[in-house]
């Protein structure tokens, strides 16, 4: 059953004009296809989890409308797309492959991405990512809630380690297709207080074949305070690979 059921999501995968890549995130599959969204077993709205919500505190939000503002520029004549762009966030890796294309009633599974398993609200990893294709970097910011705590009052080393692999391989999958992660080098320099507002930049080093080289910096939203530094290593992978097969 589980074999037949991921066959047949390889299989849509595999019908999906840029699964994985940057169009893929940005668009639903089928609103492309000029299809209608309410063809069964497909719904058309999936739950983005990088929208503000009430969690969200003075700073979070400043930097949204802050990135936000990047992406669109608006003249007296036209409204051009910005360099920069926002990432939806969905809580399954297969809505990411499909577009935000929600496939639950073709593959049953109680699988939810690591980041977004918690429905309440500000509770662990509050979230958006910007991405700057031109410039093959991306901005995150991040709040960490209240389930993250690793020493006192300030944020576990495995949560910022998790956000950083989530970031730096968002970037590598966006230029290049399906990814995994080979390494991940983390210097943490200071600190991160709960409930505190971060901003995660990550830019392309170099490609090299199969290997995607990516940097990262942890800072405050000022950038004054350098809070983790890191370099990641990511291999381009086929969609079989990433199904474990
Ligand atoms: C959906 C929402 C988006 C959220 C983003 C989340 C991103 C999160 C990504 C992850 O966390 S993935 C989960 C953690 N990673 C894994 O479980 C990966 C497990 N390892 C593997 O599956 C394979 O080892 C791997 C895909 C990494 C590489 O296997 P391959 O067989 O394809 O690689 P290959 O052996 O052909 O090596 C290709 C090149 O990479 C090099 N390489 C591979 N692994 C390396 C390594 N660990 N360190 C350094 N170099 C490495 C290897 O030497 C070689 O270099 P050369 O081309 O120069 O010869």
């Amino acid at each position: 059953m589980i074999r037949s059921c991921l066959k047949a999501s390889r299989t849509f995968i595999s019908h999906c004009p840029v699964a994985l890549s940057h169009d893929a995130v940005s668009q639903p599959v089928l609103v492309r296809r000029g299809l209608s969204m309410g063809l069964w077993p497909f719904s058309a709205s999936p739950r983005d989890f990088s929208l503000p919500n009430a969690s969200w505190n003075a700073e979070m939000r400043q930097v949204y409308d802050h990135y936000t503002a990047l992406c669109e520029v608006k003249t007296e004549d036209s409204e051009e797309t910005g360099p920069w762009h926002k990432l939806p966030s969905y809580n399954r890796s297969l809505k990411h492959a499909a577009g935000g294309v929600y496939l639950s009633k073709l593959i049953q599974s109680k699988a939810r991405l690591f980041t977004r398993n918690k429905k309440e609200y500000g509770a662990a990893f509050e979230y958006v990512i910007f991405m700057n294709k031109q410039e093959k970097r991306c901005v995150c910011a991040f709040q960490a809630g209240h389930l993250l705590e690793g020493p006192p009052g300030h944020v576990h080393g495995g949560a910022i380690a998790t956000m950083i692999d989530t970031v730096t391989g968002t970037l590598a999958g966006y230029l290049v297709g399906p990814v995994m992660t080979a390494n991940l080098n983390i210097n943490y320099r200071s600190p991160i207080p709960l409930g505190g507002v971060v901003l995660i930049h990550s830019a392309l080093d170099r490609l090299e074949g199969k290997k995607i080289f990516v940097n990262c910096r942890v800072t405050s939203t000022d950038e004054s305070k350098l809070h983790t530094e890191a370099t990641a290593l990511f291999i381009s992978v086929n969609m079989g690979h990433l199904f474990g097969m």
